[in-house]
């Protein structure tokens, strides 16, 4: 049981809310195009989640949604951030792929100088999580092996490549989240990996929080940290006491509507990470050094 608070930091979100969400075709198994969604409360849902990561202090940009493409809801697939560099987005499924050059194209628009359309197949944040001193890298599903190699020559991070077996956990965030980003924290759900890759997740993180079949069944690890708080699916009740232990405060979230599509909080939210030094040396400017570039 710890005892002292965890300090977090305040973060940059990038979301895209459901105007167009629906589920008229299916690519995961969570997905079934005979279920109604009811919009309005899909809606209300992510504002919800939106305005929680206001109130604690974060900053969240929005992404305009586009007609016909009703994935864009889980905006953490579109690209992946680190250091103020963009990995941009190569989905595997056809459905999703116009996605890809909307992401580029606000990162280009807003201040990020080194942005990259990737060659191989990547979905974002969806297989890429990035801890202190790693960049695990989700494979098996969607996102292609080659583009690991790609992340890590782009990045100059080490990456770990983690073979996802259950197709219910099709993207590494379904079935990992980084608690602490500064401290390598991990909690996950051993049954999504081969036995390959849950013997190098015990390696790098001994002390994980494991979760159980149940807490990855309610999608409880498609979860967001800034480091104290964790803002996770409400009916991932195991979580709660074991978070609360290590000492974080867990936020359960109601995104009902948008489990529909197969996605939850981290889905929904893609990370920005700014340049560690000074705003321009990952190629970003901040939105204060823009404006006095304006003048
Ligand atoms: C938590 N997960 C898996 C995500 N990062 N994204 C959700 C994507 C859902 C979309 N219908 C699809 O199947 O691509």
């Amino acid at each position: 049981m710890r005892t002292t608070q965890r300090a977090f930091t305040p973060r940059r979100y990038l979301m895209c809310p459901p105007v167009h969400f629906r589920v008229t075709y299916s690519i995961n198994p969570w997905m079934d195009p005979g279920k109604p969604i009811d919009l309005p409360l899909a809606l209300a849902q992510w504002e919800d989640l939106r305005d929680r990561y206001r109130a604690l202090g974060h900053t969240v940009e929005e992404l305009a949604p586009r007609p016909g493409l009703p994935d864009m809801v889980y905006a953490a697939n579109g690209a992946t951030v680190v250091d103020g560099r963009v990995l941009g987005a190569r989905f595997a499924h056809p459905e999703r792929w116009a996605e890809a050059e909307v992401h580029l194209k606000w990162f280009r628009t807003h201040g990020y100088a080194e942005v990259r359309e990737p060659a191989h197949i990547n979905e974002g944040e969806g297989d890429f999580a990035v801890t202190a001193s790693w960049l695990l890298a989700g494979r098996g599903f969607r996102s292609s092996p080659l583009s690991h190699a790609e992340a890590q020559e782009f990045f100059g991070r080490p990456v770990v490549g983690l073979d996802l077996v259950d197709p219910r956990y099709y993207h590494l965030d379904t079935a990992l989240c980084v608690l602490d980003d500064e401290g390598d924290e991990v909690m996950y759900y051993p049954g999504a990996f081969s036995a390959g890759s849950r013997a190098v997740l015990r390696r790098l993180f001994p002390d994980a929080l494991i979760a159980t079949e149940e807490d990855a069944a309610a999608l409880g690890l498609n979860a967001v940290s800034d480091g104290r708080h964790v803002l996770l699916p409400q009916a991932a009740v195991g979580l709660f006491g074991p978070l609360r232990e290590r000492g974080y405060e867990p936020i359960g979230i109601d995104l009902g509507e948008l489990l529909k599509g197969g996605g939850s909080v981290k889905c929904c939210t893609q990370e920005l990470r700014q340049a560690s030094s000074s705003p321009s040396a990952g190629g970003q400017l901040s939105p204060q050094s823009m404006s006095r570039a304006a003048l």
